[in-house]
């Protein structure tokens, strides 16, 4: 038990699955996951654990933006010994080619502000994926879905930001898409030694406008788990 994860030492899998919403925990425990049972209702971020193919696997929700992420993957990492975190999140397109539904495989994370961000100071630390689950993760996608994209997102620091040049240079430069926490997880991995990838489903477009409704959303996320199940355990 720490701080913020109520679940009993052994009850956390060395690979954890984390969404954003707690609901899409839920979710893909109930759907995707053998005797998945509730091991986490601190403050309502539920986790859950059973098997998948046999593997034990705990899916964890991570709340929203980095600052929350943070606190759930130091307390799994450092207290549960996590050794493999794959974020199951949503995303803005940001490019034209990146529709609506399609996945993305963040190779790199580019951030403005991180929790970790002060520790280097001026230098620019590339946060990445690790390699062996990214080109899992690419080799499970080829069996499963059909707009898959690799390469750069952004993690940005705010919802709603005013300062909409930044998202523009973004895109200027090529980033795929923006979510809120892959940053964070990539670097807390790599000081810590562990895998991290984050394979998004592609929500809404920041250009075009278009977004998944609201109702039977979590359907259309059910590629990205399954993905980030089979890349776990290539
Ligand atoms: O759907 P999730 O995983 O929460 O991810 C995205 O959605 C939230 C914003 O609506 C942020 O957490 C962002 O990263
Ligand atoms: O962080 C996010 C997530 C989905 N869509 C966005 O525009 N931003």
């Amino acid at each position: 038990m720490t701080t913020h994860i109520g679940a009993a030492e052994g009850d956390i899998a060395e690979t954890v699955l984390m969404p954003g919403d707690p609901y899409r925990a839920r979710w893909a425990a109930e759907t995707y996951l053998t005797g998945a049972r509730l091991v986490n209702e601190v403050r309502g971020m539920l986790g859950f654990t059973g098997t998948w193919n046999g593997h034990p696997v705990t899916i964890q929700g991570s709340g929203m933006g980095m600052p929350s992420l943070s606190i759930y993957a130091n307390e799994l990492i450092r207290d549960y010994g996590a050794k493999t975190l794959i974020r199951i999140g949503s995303c803005g397109g940001m490019q034209p080619q990146v529709k609506i539904r399609d996945l993305i495989l963040a190779m790199t994370a580019s951030t403005y502000g991180s929790p970790s961000r002060g520790i280097f100071r001026g230098l620019n630390f590339a946060p990445c994926a690790d390699y062996g689950l990214l080109r899992a993760a690419h080799d499970a996608a080829a069996g499963i879905a059909a707009g898959v994209h690799v390469g750069g997102i952004y993690s940005s620091d705010t919802f709603y930001d005013e300062r909409p040049d930044i998202e523009a240079e973004m895109t200027r430069h090529g980033v795929l898409g923006v979510e809120m926490e892959a940053a964070e997880l990539y670097t807390l991995a790599a000081r810590y030694r562990v895998r991290a990838l984050a394979v998004l489903t592609v929500s809404d477009h920041l250009q075009t406008h278009e977004a998944l409704p609201a109702a039977g959303r979590e359907r259309s996320f059910g590629d990205m788990v399954e993905i980030a199940l089979k890349a776990a355990f290539a």
